[in-house]
């Protein structure tokens, strides 16, 4: 059953939600935002309740969603009790709702005083329009001349005014991030050529060929951008300042797609906590296929060979929400999916996304191919009264399933100088929780499967996601990426895998721990928690130095731990020896201790599952099983610093060569690295 209702224009209404006389509250009958957005409605008997539309972009002013005066059709409507003992009519899905264009069959006559108010012709309905325009209502501007189109009858009159209704429309689109509708009224809005040439008509094709070219440009259709911005150029010849410059911008797009060539040092000069940081690049995927990937599903599939640092993907967010936003702060979302509660980024991140796909048919299907964890019932992705259907309960699931946590500005800032210092987990911790907090989709990177010990890693500048390969990865390989740091409690981290995303790892570090019995498992834990402690009452700084009391205990505790490792075909990377082995480096390196520094640094390469070879000066590192994390980086620059102290500048090197080109693989950029290391 559908609910046909006015939203209050001719007067205020001063009932409240039962009818009575005006409360102490004021009047009602304007559009407010109170987590929905809300609005009082009346229907054709002269009933009038509450209307509250969820999920819709904090951004929107609400006089867009539910402009006065506007006829609507609600779909499956349904009551929701309030906290004020009322009720409100519910709208969680934005396709639920449909405003009727006037003269539309629907509008029950009750409701059709305030059309006979309307200018009827479309050059009236134009004007309107304009008028909307003018005063940033663009919402109501795309109603008026969508009014207009349909009340345009034959003849050449109305060819023109048509052409200029497309042309306006394409315009209120754009404004509106409606891009795929924005670029048909302008492809619609160019007038055919008569054979001869007509300035007035190229002025006005030029215009319809710019607003085509930045539609395509938004959803990121470069080719078709460049090819719009030519024809703006072609319909100018005296040449169009605006054209040219768009085109320039869309060739760096085009050759960024072909080459995977960014400047990342330069686009992270362009971010920061506070700007916006949705970065104008595009995405080079022309290293990678999704394909079957057995019981994991679909995958993510190197299409060539890469090497160790190369990079695999690089994409700009699909949708991402910075938990640095203010208008963030104030949003709680209850996922029905799973019943779990989310504030601020996780909860605006949908209402982004559901804005987006809701006018965005093209940019809907690639969402809603996305992996949604058997979600059932799956709706067809289909158009209804010009709205594309959208269940906002799936594309929640889809989030929960393929949503990446990003930082607020860049992944270097994670590893700035002194927030950083080897040894101190819990410090970690609270670094990312910080950093972090922002989330966004990816959808290309979506495609990519789990493995604690995966072959890529990613890294982002702004909604940027750098993907690069910590390994050579061989053409048709799997491309694997951890989804969550797996820490030293093996099976903490797999109960968390399971319960966020529905699979056990299979990988190798996860294999070893299924071939470990439990008490040894339940033994590294406990001795996993003393080294936690350790290292906290421990903490290194060239005041406190370490004693030979607590070296011993560090290297028995690591000792001990080492035990707990299956042997010979020991697990490695073993984590769990991570911590201590920065921390024995950091203390030989305060005491100046170079050759222990470069034995501590040399085994912890190995822990971290590096396989490290010194022969005649020259060092040989196996990748094949290493785990990308800051502590190899460290561990390199301890060795490497040892090797100059002692005059071994060849070895040193070669230490610090490694450091910094993984540091690259890490963070993208090489920014901090020489402040984090006190190198230049
Ligand atoms: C973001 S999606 C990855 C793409 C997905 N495989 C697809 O078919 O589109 C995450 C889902 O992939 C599956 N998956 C990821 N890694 C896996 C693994 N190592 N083993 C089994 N399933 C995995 C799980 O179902 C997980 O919830």
């Amino acid at each position: 059953m559908d609910y046909v209702a006015l939203l209050e224009k001719q007067k205020q209404l001063t009932l409240d939600a039962q009818g009575r006389e005006p409360s102490s509250s004021g009047p009602f009958g304007h559009p407010d935002r109170i987590q929905a957005v809300q609005n009082a409605v009346e229907d054709e008997q002269g009933g009038v309740d509450r209307l509250a539309v969820y999920n819709t972009h904090p951004g929107l002013p609400p006089s867009q969603t539910l402009p006065k005066g506007a006829v609507f059709v609600v779909r499956e409507p349904f009551y929701k009790a309030t906290a004020d003992g009322g009720y409100t009519i519910r709208v969680d899905h934005p396709s639920d709702l449909v405003l009727l264009a006037a003269g539309d069959e629907r509008v029950p006559s009750a409701l059709c005083p305030r059309l006979v108010e309307l200018d009827q012709s479309a050059a009236g309905m134009k004007a309107e329009g304009n008028v909307a325009y003018g005063r940033k209502d663009f919402v109501m501007a795309v109603e008026r001349y969508s009014e207009a189109l349909l009340a345009c009858k034959e003849g050449d009159e109305t060819e023109t005014l048509r052409y200029d209704l497309h042309r306006n429309r394409a315009n209120a689109n754009l404004l509106l991030s409606r891009f795929e509708a924005a670029l048909a009224d302008a492809v619609a809005a160019v007038i055919p050529d008569t054979g001869a040439r007509d300035e007035a008509t190229d002025k006005l094709n030029g215009k319809a060929y710019y607003r085509a070219g930045r539609a395509a440009y938004a959803f990121r259709d470069f080719p078709r951008a460049a090819a719009c911005f030519w024809d703006v150029e072609r319909c100018s010849p005296s040449g169009d300042v605006d054209a040219e410059r768009e085109g320039k911008r869309t060739a760096c797009r085009l050759e960024e797609e072909k080459t995977g060539r960014y400047d990342f040092a330069a686009m992270s000069k362009t971010v920061s906590a506070t700007r916006n940081n949705r970065l104008d690049h595009a995405d080079f995927t022309a290293r990678v296929e999704i394909r079957d990937a057995g019981s994991r599903g679909r995958g993510l599939f190197a299409t060539q060979d890469l090497k160790m640092g190369d990079i695999v993907l690089c994409e700009k967010a699909f949708s991402v929400a910075f938990a640095s936003e203010k208008e963030r702060e104030t949003y709680v979302m209850v996922n029905l999916n799973t019943n779990r509660g989310s504030t601020g980024a996780h909860a605006t991140q949908l209402f982004d996304l559901v804005q987006k796909l809701s006018h965005n048919p093209e940019q809907a299907r690639l969402y809603f191919d996305l992996y949604d964890g058997g979600y059932t019932p799956k709706i067809p992705l289909q158009v209804v009264d010009g709205a594309i259907v959208i269940d906002t309960f799936r594309a929640a699931a889809i989030a929960e399933y393929n949503r990446f946590g990003c930082p607020n500005v860049r992944s270097s800032d994670l590893a700035v100088q002194g927030t950083a210092a080897p040894g101190k987990p819990d410090e970690e911790d609270d670094r990312d929780s910080k950093l972090r907090g922002s989330v966004g989709v990816w959808v290309v990177a979506s495609h990519i499967n789990h493995a604690c010990d995966g072959n890529a890693v990613r890294a982002f500048i702004g909604d940027i996601m750098i993907i690069r390969a910590v390994r050579d990865v061989g053409a048709r390989e799997e491309v694997l990426m951890r989804y969550c740091n797996p820490r030293e409690d093996g099976p903490a981290t797999r109960a968390h895998m399971k319960e966020t995303w529905g699979f056990e790892c299979d990988c190798k570090i996860c294999e070893a721990d299924y071939g470990t019995i439990a008490a040894q498992l339940e033994c590294r834990k406990k001795l996993s928690k003393e080294a936690v402690s350790f290292l906290a009452s421990n903490e290194l700084s060239t005041q406190r130095q370490a004693n030979a009391a607590s070296l011993l205990k560090a290297e028995k505790l690591r000792t001990d731990l080492e035990a707990t490792y299956n042997k010979p075909t020991s697990a490695k990377p073993r984590l769990a020896l991570i911590n201590l082995g920065q921390w024995l480096c950091q203390a030989h390196n305060l005491a100046s201790s170079q050759r222990k520094v470069i034995d501590c640094a040399i085994r912890l390469l190995g822990d971290l599952g590096y396989g490290i070879t010194v022969t005649k000066q020259k060092l040989v590192i196996d990748y094949a099983r290493g785990c990308p994390e800051i502590a190899a980086v460290d561990a390199a620059m301890y060795a490497a610093r040892a090797h100059y102290s002692l005059g071994e500048q060849k070895l040193g090197g070669q230490f610090e060569e490694f450091a910094e080109g993984f540091w690259v693989v890490l963070y993208a950029e090489k920014r901090v690295f020489g402040e984090r290391y006190g190198v230049s």
